[in-house]
């Protein structure tokens, strides 16, 4: 093996959104299982690390519509990763579940039964949802301020992690001579008391094969950066950039350290499309068309409106951008996805910025904007770039898609991946058990001491 740094490779599964042309003839359904399959195989046929699944949690709206450019209608990811376990062997499997609507005893529960039934390969990506009309769906039908979501995502988070801690690893005896099943009497015992949560009880799964199942998390704010720091083994990111994504890497790394650990322990993981050709020109040639499809005039107005928060549509999509200043202010015009921005004045002056250097039309500055696609070239300009990003600390790895699915990640697997594992810098096969293994990851004996917001009585 190289002594370059290793490159985390995951692959997400892309939803119907401007990421994807779902009208393209070689897309499938979104929701079948033979889809997920096929994309599961694919990954774990190019050894990848880890599956990640997105979650949406309501029908996006534009003003009282349907924002049918951005649908995400997702099925139930426990239930989808728990039959991909069924067909896999290696692969991570990383679903997105939000900490502001579930229960720390459900949460623990369903990670420790997916990382049981898959030998040791689930990982959790801790969200908090910016979007408050998603919590209308839910038991409590309301919603969180910032600072409390990243407050409950703190509590629940050390929740679960005692919940998981509260069968030890020898607490199933399972002796037929002595007749003794369970250690002792106390197995799965708990009591918690927090700002958030006030639980006592019985844990009911035994303690699962990684122990602690692998945490990731997506954040923006600098809340959300400090939770990841403090908590995550990985970090979903949308820096994608060389320059922005070096930005993150090294302001988040810096917060690792100032809570205490090893930036080492933290892997940072950017979404990367990828659009291949066996020349560069053909390669630009593909991409452009790809991006014309994802980004088509109506799209654009959306997007905009996204950054605006107001109705754009008198708005020409290929004239100058809106001459009016975002409403940040009034209710949320697009509803049902996280938002594009922190600062809409700020986001609207920047894109006024590149349009007016660059002569670009409303539609164009949003394709400028919005190009998802990180990676175009021949697949080994790509693997390039790959190696390049993660040896130069932009990042560790990438978690790749394609405008289709599911079969955008094959040419991927066949084309590029094998490229980065002669270079020494990619595994060519699986060599140890668990996921939190095969990332390298701290054993999770390190979390008994930190459980700073939920104290166990
Ligand atoms: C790359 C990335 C992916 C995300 N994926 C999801 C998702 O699948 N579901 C979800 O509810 N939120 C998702 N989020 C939203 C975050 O949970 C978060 O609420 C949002 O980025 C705002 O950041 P903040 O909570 O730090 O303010 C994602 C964020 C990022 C950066």
């Amino acid at each position: 093996m190289s002594d370059r740094k290793q490159i985390v490779l995951g692959a997400y599964f892309p939803g119907v959104n401007h990421d994807t042309v779902w009208s393209d003839p070689a897309s499938g359904s979104h929701i079948d299982f033979a889809s997920f399959e096929h994309w599961a195989r694919t990954a774990e046929r190019g050894k990848l690390d880890l599956l990640f699944l997105a979650e949406g949690l309501r029908i996006r709206t534009r003003g009282e519509d349907f924002f049918d450019q951005d649908v995400v209608g997702r099925p139930d990811t426990f239930t989808v990763l728990a039959s991909l376990a069924a067909v896999t062997e290696h692969i991570g499997l990383a679903g997105t579940i939000n900490s502001t609507f579930n229960e720390p005893y459900e949460l623990a529960r369903k990670f420790a039964t997916l990382d049981v039934l898959s030998g040791g390969r689930a990982a959790w990506n801790v969200v908090t949802s910016s979007d408050a009309p998603t919590g209308e769906n839910f038991r409590h039908g309301g919603y969180l301020g910032h600072h409390q979501r990243y407050e409950r995502a703190g509590e629940t988070l050390a929740a679960v992690r005692t919940l998981w801690d509260s069968w030890g690893s020898d607490a199933v005896v399972a002796d037929p001579a002595s007749g003794t099943f369970l250690r002792d009497g106390h197995v799965g015992d708990f009591a918690l008391h927090g700002n958030q949560f006030d639980i006592a009880g019985r844990f009911t799964v035994p303690r699962s094969p990684q122990g602690h199942p692998v945490i990731l998390q997506a954040g923006e704010s600098p809340a959300g950066r400090d939770f990841a720091a403090a908590n995550a083994d990985a970090i979903f990111s949308r820096y994608q950039k060389f320059e922005e994504a070096r930005a993150f890497f090294d302001d988040v790394k810096a917060r690792v350290a100032k809570a205490g650990r090893n930036p080492d322990e933290v892997r940072i993981l950017p979404s990367a499309g990828v659009v291949l050709g066996d020349t560069e020109a053909q390669a630009r040639e593909r991409h452009a068309e790809i991006h014309d499809r994802q980004v088509d005039p109506w799209t654009a107005i959306v997007l905009a409106e996204m950054v605006w928060n107001r109705d754009l549509s008198a708005y020409d999509p290929d004239g100058p951008l809106p001459d009016v200043d975002p409403t940040p202010e009034a209710p949320t015009w697009i509803r049902g996805r996280a938002p594009l921005t922190q600062d809409a004045h700020a986001t609207a002056k920047a894109w006024r910025e590149i349009a007016d250097a660059r002569g670009l039309s409303l539609r164009e500055t949003v394709k400028h904007v919005f190009d998802r696609a990180v990676f175009v070239g021949t697949p080994e300009h790509v693997a390039d770039e790959i190696d390049r990003y993660v040896q130069a600390d932009a990042c560790d790895g990438f978690i790749l898609g394609s405008h289709v699915s599911p079969t955008g990640l094959d040419e991927i697997v066949e084309k590029v991946v094998p490229i980065l594992a002669d270079r020494g810098v990619f595994r060519t096969d699986y060599e140890r058990g668990t996921l939190r293994e095969n990332l390298g990851l701290a054993s999770p004996a390190r979390f008994g001491e930190r459980r700073p917001s939920v104290v166990a009585s």
